[in-house]
């Protein structure tokens, strides 16, 4: 599924139109996610759709959505741009930007520097950049371009391969331990507890997919995460905001 992905990005790219620069203020991603020490922060995720779900949640309002994730208490916003496969669109990222004061990753599938110069020009705080979607020279450039504009990044992470290239390379602040597969979408949380010894200790750590429950949270959290990023078991309920409190267990 990944290449198929990846292999639609690459069309795209070549015909990418950058945006208008959109006049919005820096939040810190890291910043957000460590300013408590004890608790574990929750991205919260704006998602339509997933190739493997499907429609999540109809009708849509990102904006509102966003709000709402604000209000249950998120630290941070993950919303997804990709258009082909999670029905996103970078327009919902620049308006959640504009409403919503709270760092915003923007979550898609980067390939080349145009697209972070498009995250830029979106509002973007930080981008996503995917280890199996990208050879570690390259995912090292595109890490440091992303900082050089003055974005964070959030590099993600599925296998201690990927990991130990990666490292050999470079040292992300911000790991992100994707527990599903993107290639079979299975998700187990036994990839973050597998994972979480080899990742350097100053390394920020989120563990990304597959948390439903507040005891997942604390499973995560047990094996070393600061942060959780979850997406569909907050979108496909009515009241996400309620959601949101349920899963910190408030
Ligand atoms: O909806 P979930 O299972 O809570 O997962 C959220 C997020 O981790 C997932 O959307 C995701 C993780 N890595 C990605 C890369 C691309 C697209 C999407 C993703």
């Amino acid at each position: 599924m990944l290449d198929k992905i990846l292999a639609t990005k690459k069309q795209e790219v070549e015909k990418l139109i950058l945006p208008d620069q959109a006049d919005v203020t820096f939040y810190s991603l890291k910043k957000a996610l460590t300013a408590e020490k004890e608790k574990v922060q929750v991205i919260a995720e704006v998602k339509k759709a997933s190739p493997s779900k499907g429609i999540i949640r109809s009708p849509f309002y990102p904006v509102e959505i966003a709000q709402s994730y604000k209000a249950g208490g998120a630290a941070a916003l993950s919303v997804l741009t990709d258009v082909s496969y999670f029905q996103g669109h970078r327009d919902y990222l620049t308006a959640i930007k504009r409403e919503v004061g709270l760092p915003v990753l923007r979550k898609d599938f980067i390939i080349e520097d145009v697209q972070i110069q498009e995250s830029k020009r979106m509002g973007a705080d930080a981008i996503l950049l995917i280890a199996a979607a990208l050879d570690p020279k390259k995912l090292f450039e595109l890490y440091q371009s992303a900082e050089e504009q003055g974005m964070e990044v959030l590099v993600e992470f599925h296998s201690k391969q990927e990991l130990e290239n990666v490292l050999r390379v470079f040292d992300p602040a911000i790991i992100g331990i994707n527990n599903r597969d993107l290639n079979t979408f299975e998700t187990s949380l036994s990839v973050t507890e597998h994972l979480r010894n080899e990742i350097p200790s100053h390394s920020v750590v989120v563990s990304e997919s597959g948390i439903h429950t507040q005891e997942d949270l604390t499973v995560v959290q047990q094996a070393g995460a600061r942060a959780v990023l979850v997406g569909e078991s907050l979108v496909k309920q009515a009241d996400v905001e309620k959601a949101l409190r349920h899963l910190k267990g408030e």
